[in-house]
């Protein structure tokens, strides 16, 4: 029926590097001008982690070059994702938080893996950054604003029963069963005429889509002012050293 899987494979954690998010985007973009697909299941090859988040390493002692293509790139990815033509399925079969929850919000559906170990959530405020507008944009349109701003105040990582019950996912099944109902699912999106499909998925998100769009320089001049200041900077290598630590 047309349906491609992307699954992402950057161990141990699926963060989401420059190159990741690269590829990702050129992914996506194939498979946009192929007409022989109409969806995309996106899942993960990482056992019990569906994505990581942003790379902390690409945030934090870099050039403000860096930061300035690094931001483009996590622009240009939620642009495409938020605004595909495609059928887009979240199989997310381990934890999400911040960035990896992100991406499954952009997708028009998403399943999780019932394990109560795969928490999912914008939690930039534990890190003592804050969720850009437009990550805020895609929970307050998932979840509505009251759960939204609750949730990205505490930095909440949800529990899959959580996730479910404030909408943040549409439903939570057995481990093994995550691709299958992603595809069964995939089939009923698949049974709208594409065109119908794409206008309406379009009259919703471009409002949303078009506040960075119009603003993207800025959004980035915004990033790298934020991103550089010193009290950002040693928050974000504290938490890169708690998680390395936590081995030890
Ligand atoms: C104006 C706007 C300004 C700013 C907006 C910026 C927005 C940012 C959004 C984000 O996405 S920030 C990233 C948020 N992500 C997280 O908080 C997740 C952090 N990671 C974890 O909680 C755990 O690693 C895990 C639950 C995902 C997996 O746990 P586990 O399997 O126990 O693995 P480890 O914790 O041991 O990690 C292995 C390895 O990977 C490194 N790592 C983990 N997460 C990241 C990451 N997001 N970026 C880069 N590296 C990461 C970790 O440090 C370990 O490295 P080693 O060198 O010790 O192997």
């Amino acid at each position: 029926m047309g349906v491609a899987v992307i699954k992402l494979k950057n161990p141990p954690v699926n963060s989401l590097s420059l190159e990741v998010l690269t590829e990702f985007v050129i992914s996506l973009e194939k498979l946009e001008n192929d007409k022989t697909f109409r969806g995309v299941i996106v899942t993960s090859d990482c056992p019990g982690i569906f994505s990581a988040g942003l790379d902390l390493t690409e945030m934090c002692g870099k050039s403000q070059a860096h930061y300035a293509e690094y931001w483009r790139a996590v622009q240009e990815l939620w642009l495409r994702l938020y605004l595909s033509n495609l059928v887009l399925i979240a199989a997310i079969n381990g934890v999400s938080p911040a960035g990896g929850c992100l991406m499954s919000l952009t997708c028009d559906y998403r399943v999780l893996a019932d394990n109560p170990k795969y928490n999912m959530g914008l939690n930039e405020t534990l890190l003592g950054i804050v969720a850009p507008s437009w990550f805020k944009d895609t929970l307050v349109n998932t979840v509505g604003h009251r759960t939204a701003e609750r949730a990205l105040q505490l930095g909440l990582l949800f529990p899959p029963a959580e996730a479910l019950r404030v909408g943040m996912v549409d439903q939570v099944v057995p481990e093994d069963q995550v691709h299958s109902t992603a595809l069964s699912v995939m089939a009923q999106w698949l049974a709208v005429p594409d065109h119908a499909r794409q206008l309406t998925k379009n009259l919703m998100r471009k409002p949303t889509a078009d506040r960075l769009v119009k603003q993207r320089d800025a959004d980035i001049q915004y990033f790298l002012r934020f991103i550089s200041r010193d009290s950002i900077q040693k928050s974000l290598r504290v938490y890169l050293d708690k998680l390395r630590q936590k081995k030890g």
